[in-house]
């Protein structure tokens, strides 16, 4: 439900009414698809919820097809049985989101792009990305360079994309956020979805707000926003894809400081204090890569609402909170493979990419916590340094 002084999205439509207002396809009968195809490409935990909320919402509105194609990385359980298999008999995904029905139209796909992996549900020669007019992006960071690569020459050319991943690569030439390696493998738009959004939460249906980042065009936003409305997800369009994904991206190390200052029994009052000056280095960090990103987008939920609930119950948090119970003598790859079960942290990469950036264009000393999360992260600082290194006074002209 929710609250009462927010209006919920309609999610109504007319027949008539289409997403782009061009026909998609031309079938054998000669005849005109106006409906989008919607391909989700991951199918972790957070990819699972997205699926979720898009099948639900594709079903209602008449200017999808109701089907919800979603890539699977494809692993073998402990039972023997493949992942998507699993999902595909059972409609949950039993190892990213137990016991959550994820809707029926959604088919999970172990072939991202390969004509000759064998297709079970549908024709041979069919793949995930294959006629998606609409592709949602939703792995963990570091395996979408990898992706795109496979998927350059595989996807449609007028097709729409949006990411959900939080994380960016780092290349000789500077930052590169994910959205931007997705348009340039593969010569489409991409906007972005960011915001508080704990996956295990809203698969539950427990409300959340989420911001959508777009570049130029308003109804390809406006499409997005339909797509993953419901009366607990409330969704707002921001034009400002680099402060949207960087909100997103700068966050994790955020709440691996949190963490640290949890392991360490140091109070709420401390992590508030961790909280403000990340969001601070967070907004200079952002305005210095780019000068377009706009102060009202860390007032939106991909800000200041997803710093709060990532240092109060997201993974990262976790993960750094028993790091720094354990003194830094258990390393992050460690705990992360014992604590999460396949789930994968993206603050500590995230830190390390960050601290290349800093390093790169001498900006070390201008943000202390972002620097020290990556010292501790690679032991070369213990976890108490967390505080002592995050109270120097920035010295950012833009603070
Ligand atoms: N989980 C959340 O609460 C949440 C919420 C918002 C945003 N996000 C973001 O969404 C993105 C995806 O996170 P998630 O929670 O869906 O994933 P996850 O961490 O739950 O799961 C890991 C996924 O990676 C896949 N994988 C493993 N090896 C792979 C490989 N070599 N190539 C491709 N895929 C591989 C696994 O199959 C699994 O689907 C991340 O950027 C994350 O920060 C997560
Ligand atoms: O569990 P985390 O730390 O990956 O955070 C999850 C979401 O990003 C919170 O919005």
């Amino acid at each position: 439900m929710a609250p009462a002084f927010e209006q919920v999205p309609e999610d109504t439509e007319t027949q008539t009414e289409t997403p782009h207002n061009t026909p998609h396809t031309v079938n054998n009968d000669g005849q005109v698809d106006y409906k989008s195809r919607v391909t989700v490409v991951g199918s972790g935990n957070w990819g699972s919820v997205a699926a979720k909320l898009i099948a639900s919402n594709t079903l209602k509105l008449n200017s999808f097809h109701d089907e919800v194609r979603m890539w699977v990385f494809e692993e073998t359980l402990q039972s023997g049985e493949k992942l998507t298999e699993v999902i595909n008999r059972i409609n949950e995904n039993a190892k990213y989101l137990p016991g959550i029905k994820l809707g029926k139209n959604v088919i999970a796909d172990p072939d991202l792009e390969n004509a000759d992996v064998h297709f079970v549900y549908g024709e041979t020669g069919n793949y995930a990305v294959k006629d998606a007019n609409m592709l949602v992006f939703v792995t963990p960071h570091q395996f979408m360079e990898g992706i795109c690569k496979r998927l350059v020459g595989k996807v449609r050319q007028d097709a729409e994309a949006i990411s959900l991943i939080k994380g960016m690569e780092v290349k000789m030439e500077g930052p590169c956020m994910i959205s931007t390696l997705i348009s340039e493998h593969l010569g489409i738009n991409c906007s972005v979805l960011m915001g508080a959004n704990i996956a295990n939460e809203i698969a539950v249906e427990k409300f959340s707000e989420a911001t959508v980042g777009y570049r130029d065009k308003r109804e390809i936003a406006e499409q997005w926003v339909r797509l993953f409305s419901t009366p607990y997800f409330l969704v707002t369009p921001v034009q400002d894809v680099e402060g949207v994904e960087l909100c997103g991206t700068l966050k994790n190390v955020v709440a691996i400081a949190a963490g640290f200052v949890d392991g360490l029994d140091m109070g709420n009052n401390t992590k508030a204090a961790i909280m403000r000056i990340g969001l601070r280095e967070m907004i200079a960090f952002s305005k210095l890569l780019f000068s377009s990103v706009r102060d009202s987008t860390f007032f939106e939920s991909c800000g200041v609402a997803d710093v709060i609930t990532t240092c109060l119950g997201g993974r990262n948090r976790k993960v750094a909170e028993a790091f720094a119970k354990n003194g830094g003598k258990r390393s992050f790859d460690e705990l992360e493979a014992e604590m999460l079960q396949g789930q994968k942290l993206q603050g500590v990469s995230t830190a390390r990419e960050v601290y290349e950036v800093l390093s790169h264009r001498g900006w070390l000393e201008l943000f202390p916590l972002f620097a020290t999360v990556h010292e501790i992260c690679v032991g070369r600082l213990p976890p108490s340094a967390i505080v002592e290194h995050s109270e120097q006074k920035p010295k950012l002209s833009v603070f």
